[in-house]
């Protein structure tokens, strides 16, 4: 259970007389998530989740988030919509924390991926990243390229307490991404994270995207490279290829990728399992005394990031270098 900061039932019911959502009926906290701290609050007008935004969230970048959120509803991308407290904004402050409150959204996520899942997936981050295209603020990535190294100091010294030799295994990995990442690729509004428990399906139908606190501006085939991490590999740690095709071809279909966009696929992909594997890892080697929290397994993401350094082209992803529209 991701919660780091708790919250008194008298603080909460008194924190909501700020917003016109209702009286406080029950909540309690979510038993899912790392980053942030979640609850789950009825009221008498319904269901919400409130967010108390945790180490990652910079406050100043709370106004991205939700206004991004906005901007995709807006253009027919289902995701929760921020709460306006009786002043008028999104954000406020709960237990010494940045908190919002956002609406409830029906839909489950997808405990085993199947094709369909994977499909779905890929249309809908095409339709998000083409519905970013007017949004107008702007936030780097921290967590890119330059962010790792500064990740990796923070874990260094322990990493080979997780498996020996993984020190020595991300420090080459490290060189190598630094010296290749690629600078002249299309850029947009990313997601960053969009796992498969931060999407809900309603039986195989898509029913919205969630947790939006990575979104930035960065490379939009990077997004697409971590959907291919998260979504098409097997509980028996194989990489199923029919996701990958499944994924890329759905993408393809909304948002065709460019020659030099597939081309550069698997070493974004290599990224990607490398940016997840360091935050794993600094999460993993540091969980706070007391916080309420299942870290996950850094060791996941050395094995994709394993397969992803066998991979030589996009064609071992199942489709063929010609475009991804099936
Ligand atoms: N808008 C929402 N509607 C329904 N459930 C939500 C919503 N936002 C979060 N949740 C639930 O809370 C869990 C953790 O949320 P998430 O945003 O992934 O956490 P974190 O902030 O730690 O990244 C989700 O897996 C989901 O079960
Ligand atoms: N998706 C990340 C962890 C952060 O995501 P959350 O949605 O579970 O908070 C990972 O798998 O490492």
């Amino acid at each position: 259970m991701a919660v780091y900061t708790d919250v008194a039932a008298e603080d909460l019911a008194e924190f909501l007389k700020s917003y016109d959502i209702g009286e406080l009926l029950s909540y309690k906290g979510i038993a899912e998530g790392v980053e942030n701290s979640n609850f789950l609050l009825h009221t008498s007008q319904g269901a919400f989740i409130l967010t108390l935004y945790e180490k990652r969230v910079a406050e100043d970048d709370l106004p991205y988030f939700l206004s991004l959120m906005a901007h995709l509803a807006e253009r027919g991308v289902s995701c929760p919509q921020p709460a306006r407290n009786r002043k008028g904004e999104v954000t406020s402050r709960l237990a010494g924390r940045p908190a919002a409150i956002i609406n409830f959204l029906e839909g489950v996520w997808p405990r085993r991926p199947n094709v369909a899942h994977c499909s779905g997936v890929g249309e809908a981050l095409a339709k998000m990243h083409v519905a970013g295209r007017d949004f107008p603020l702007v936030r780097n990535n921290p967590l890119s390229v330059a962010g790792w190294r500064p990740l990796f100091d923070l874990a260094a010294a322990r990493a080979d307490s997780v498996q020996p030799g993984l020190h020595d295994f991300i420090a080459r990995e490290l060189d190598h991404l630094e010296a290749a990442w690629p600078t002249d690729l299309p850029v947009g509004v990313i997601h960053a994270d969009l796992f498969p428990d931060n999407v809900f399906f309603l039986g195989d139908r898509l029913s919205g995207l969630i947790d939006f606190p990575f979104a930035c501006n960065d490379i939009l085939a990077y997004d697409v490279a971590i959907c291919l991490n998260a979504w098409c590999f097997e509980p028996d740690h194989s990489f199923n290829v029919t996701k990958a095709r499944a994924l890329l071809n759905a993408y393809g279909r909304e948002r065709p990728l460019s020659a030099a966009e597939e081309a550069a696929l698997p070493l974004l992909a290599r990224g990607a399992a490398m940016r997840f594997l360091l935050t794993r890892l600094v999460d993993f080697l540091n969980v706070p005394e007391g916080a309420l929290v299942q870290p996950k397994d850094p060791l996941e993401y050395v094995r994709k990031l394993r397969f992803q350094q066998s991979v030589a082209a996009i064609n071992d992803y199942g489709i063929t270098p010609a475009g991804c529209a099936a």
